[in-house]
């Protein structure tokens, strides 16, 4: 029965390491919990602290759900992070202490985990939402018994709530200290001679078909940061239906899907049959759009090839060689605007600076670059920042120029391309001709959304929240 056990346990986390390796081959995922079968310990039970004397705050929802009839939400991982064998759990009027075989001991607060509590009266089974009304814990709840089961830790709580902790849970959100990393995908960088060699690719018929299709695209677009789609009937209707396989087009002020030609229908430059240099778009919104898909439908005339740069390889070439401008480009904030429509004048809230780095992690996850449309900038904390910034966006510019870097590409009918907006650069040489281009816009988050739960599973990604 054991050896069985242990032969599903392996077969189903090879499984899950197996999809990780398709989808993170670029990449070293720190997973450690998903890359150990760890065993379950039963140290035994800990007498908690002497409950409170009985005038003591007891949490009203917390004794009148007890008498509900409750799940613990408890789905057992495949392998689970064990406690020490040889050292005690601790309880103290503020905290419990939890030894990890590893070695290190993960400390919560009473109120936190109280607070945390999976069971069904706590957290709704469907909707995954807190029920539970935190303000009616007491602040100084305690326990008043904690004992480690195989499934997890159980807590009784004063008033009599039981709360049961799975051990994978513990340890993927002990914060004192942190043990485990969030998922995150290790970028792969390209400059254009790579990138030619080796195009990001998918096929429609597998987008279409299934999630595993649109795990792999989805996944492809978070390591290249752009990938094309082989295989697209050439009408508006099959790309709509490609790109709401990620997730719902998001809506601007230049409608939803659209479909256009040089005809100034939207008063913006992409409306015509100019060259564009490389940017991003919508620059001018607070969130700018996360992806953005282009079909060429039709073309008649010459010229109009795409063009993408990486923008996060670029913005690193601007860090070694040109550190005074990559530090400028991430802090004065340039001002934008959409003013093109009569009904339209569309700025962020605050201007943002080109590169836009993650408040905990200081990653770069965002640019923001296009010049056509950049604001009127007379806003200087010290106008001696005036030449410095036009230093840097002429350093800026000349990385983007260089031929190493920018990939440029005839778009095809039947071959739609998808980019990341927060990373890749796009643009297009002029044009002569009739050129019908069709696509749409994604929010980041709905992209990144799409991208866990096909990439991790549900239960994986519920998991980690
Ligand atoms: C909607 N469609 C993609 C056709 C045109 C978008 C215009 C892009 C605009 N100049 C910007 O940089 O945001
Ligand atoms: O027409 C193209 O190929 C691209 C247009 C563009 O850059 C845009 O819409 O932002």
């Amino acid at each position: 029965m054991a050896s069985r056990r242990a032969a599903a346990m392996a077969r189903s986390l090879s499984a899950g390491l197996a999809r990780r390796q398709r989808f993170c081959h670029h990449q070293q995922l720190q997973n450690p919990w998903r890359d150990a079968i760890r065993t379950i310990s039963t140290s035994p039970a800990q007498p908690a602290p002497n409950p409170p004397a009985s005038d003591a705050p007891v949490a009203a929802a917390a004794a009148s759900s007890s008498s509900k009839k409750r799940t613990f939400n408890v789905t057992k991982a495949d392998a689970q992070p064990a406690i020490s064998k040889h050292h005690k759990i601790t309880v103290d009027d503020k905290k419990i202490a939890l030894p990890w075989e590893e070695g290190k001991t993960s400390t919560f607060q009473h109120i936190w985990l109280r607070d945390h509590c999976q069971c069904s009266s706590c957290m709704h089974p469907q909707t995954k939402q807190r029920q539970l009304d935190t303000f009616s814990i007491p602040l100084n709840i305690r326990p008043s018994q904690v004992e480690p089961r195989d499934e997890g830790l159980y807590v009784e709580w004063w008033g009599g709530h039981e709360s049961l902790y799975p051990w994978h849970w513990l340890h993927r959100h002990s914060y004192a200290p942190r043990l485990e990393r969030y998922l995150s995908v290790q970028r792969k960088l390209w400059g254009s001679a790579e990138i030619t060699s080796d195009l990001p690719t998918v096929k429609y018929d597998d987008v279409m078909k299934s999630d595993a299709g649109v795990a792999e695209w989805t996944s492809k677009i978070e390591i290249y940061g752009f990938c094309f789609v082989d295989g697209v009937p050439v009408t508006p209707e099959a790309t709509q239906a490609v790109v709401e396989r990620i997730a719902h087009i998001r809506h601007t002020h230049y409608g939803g899907f659209w479909d256009f030609t040089a005809d100034l229908k939207m008063k913006d430059m992409a409306y015509t049959n100019l060259a564009l240099p490389a940017h991003t778009d919508t620059t001018y919104f607070t969130e700018p759009c996360g992806l953005q898909m282009f079909h060429l439908l039709e073309f008649d005339g010459t010229g109009g090839e795409s063009l993408l740069v990486d923008g996060f390889r670029a913005a690193r070439i601007l860090r070694d060689e040109k550190p005074e401008s990559f530090r400028t480009l991430s802090t004065v904030r340039i001002p934008t605007h959409a003013s093109g429509n009569e009904d339209v004048s569309i700025e962020p809230y605050t201007p943002f600076p080109v590169f836009n780095h993650h408040p905990v992690t200081g990653e770069l996850v965002q640019i923001r670059w296009n010049n056509e449309d950049r604001a009127t900038m007379d806003r200087w904390a010290d106008p001696e920042e005036v030449e410095k910034f036009y230093q840097a966006i002429f350093d800026w510019n000349e990385v983007l120029k260089r031929s190493d870097g920018e990939f440029w590409q005839q778009l095809q009918p039947g071959k739609p391309l998808i980019f990341d907006n927060w990373r890749v650069l796009h643009g297009r040489g002029a044009f002569t001709g009739h050129r019908r281009m069709c696509g749409a816009y994604i929010a980041r988050d709905d992209f990144h959304s799409r991208l866990r739960l096909t990439n991790y599973g549900r239960d994986e990604i519920l998991m980690g929240l």
